[in-house]
């Protein structure tokens, strides 16, 4: 069995990573969503185990010492982190799993795992990334400030990214990321070993 594909999708905060991802999570039964971890606290309606596992500071270092999570950040004053487990479990078990992460945790996936899918959710622009945070109503005024003055540099750094998206417009954003994985799915490199099987001795690599 071919093993699923770790797809990470960052892009600036308020950008609509999270709303992307529900609807794609609708859509592709066979995408799983990596939980994170982070020291932030819940905001109202968000579930421990369900939006993220929240942890004290303590207990996140905890978990880095224990070597339990595939990547780590200190993103505007809080930690963030993948659990490693469920990543490798997932993919063994052939399923594709979404990372849903800032850049600075996703170039350090990069390096672990360069075959993975780099999608960075593009805003139409910084205006309208500012009213999207803003319109959300989840954080503080200098929090809004703080994570809109590290938008740019992050931005920058799509250079490491195999795919940009533009979210325009939630649907279309949604259909692009999908034909995306579709065709990460039939790139051919993941079909070589069923491959050597079908070819004549001469062609064997
Ligand atoms: N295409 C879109 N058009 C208009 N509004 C959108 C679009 N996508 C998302 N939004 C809205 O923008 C706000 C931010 O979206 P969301 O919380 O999904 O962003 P995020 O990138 O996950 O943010 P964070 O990184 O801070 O978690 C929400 O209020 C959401 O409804
Ligand atoms: N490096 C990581 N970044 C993560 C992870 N989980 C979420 N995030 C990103 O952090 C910011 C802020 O999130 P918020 O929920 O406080 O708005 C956002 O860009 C998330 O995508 C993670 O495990 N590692």
């Amino acid at each position: 069995m071919n093993k699923g594909l770790l797809i990470v999708l960052s892009g600036p905060s308020g950008v609509g990573k999270g709303t992307v991802c529900s609807v794609l999570r609708s859509k592709m039964p066979n995408l799983t969503y990596s939980v994170s971890a982070t020291t932030r606290p819940p905001r109202q309606g968000e579930v421990d185990g369900v939006n993220y596992f929240f942890k004290t500071r303590e207990q996140f270092q905890e978990m880095i010492a224990r070597d339990a999570l595939l990547e780590h950040a200190e993103y505007v004053d809080n930690y963030y982190g993948t659990p490693r487990d469920f990543v490798d479990r997932t993919l063994a078990s052939g399923k594709d799993i979404i990372l849903e992460i800032e850049v600075q945790g996703a170039l350090k996936v990069k390096e672990k795992f360069p075959q993975g899918v780099f999608i960075f959710l593009m805003p139409p622009s910084l205006d309208e990334l500012k009213q999207r945070i803003t319109g959300r109503g989840t954080e503080e005024q200098h929090v809004i400030d703080h994570r809109m003055s590290v938008a740019a540099e992050e931005i920058s750094l799509i250079r490491y990214y195999d795919y940009a998206v533009v979210n325009d417009e939630i649907d279309a954003a949604c259909k692009r990321i999908e034909s995306i994985i579709i065709a990460e799915h039939c790139r051919k490199d993941r079909f070589m070993s069923e491959l050597a099987d079908m070819l004549p001795a001469s062609e064997k690599v």
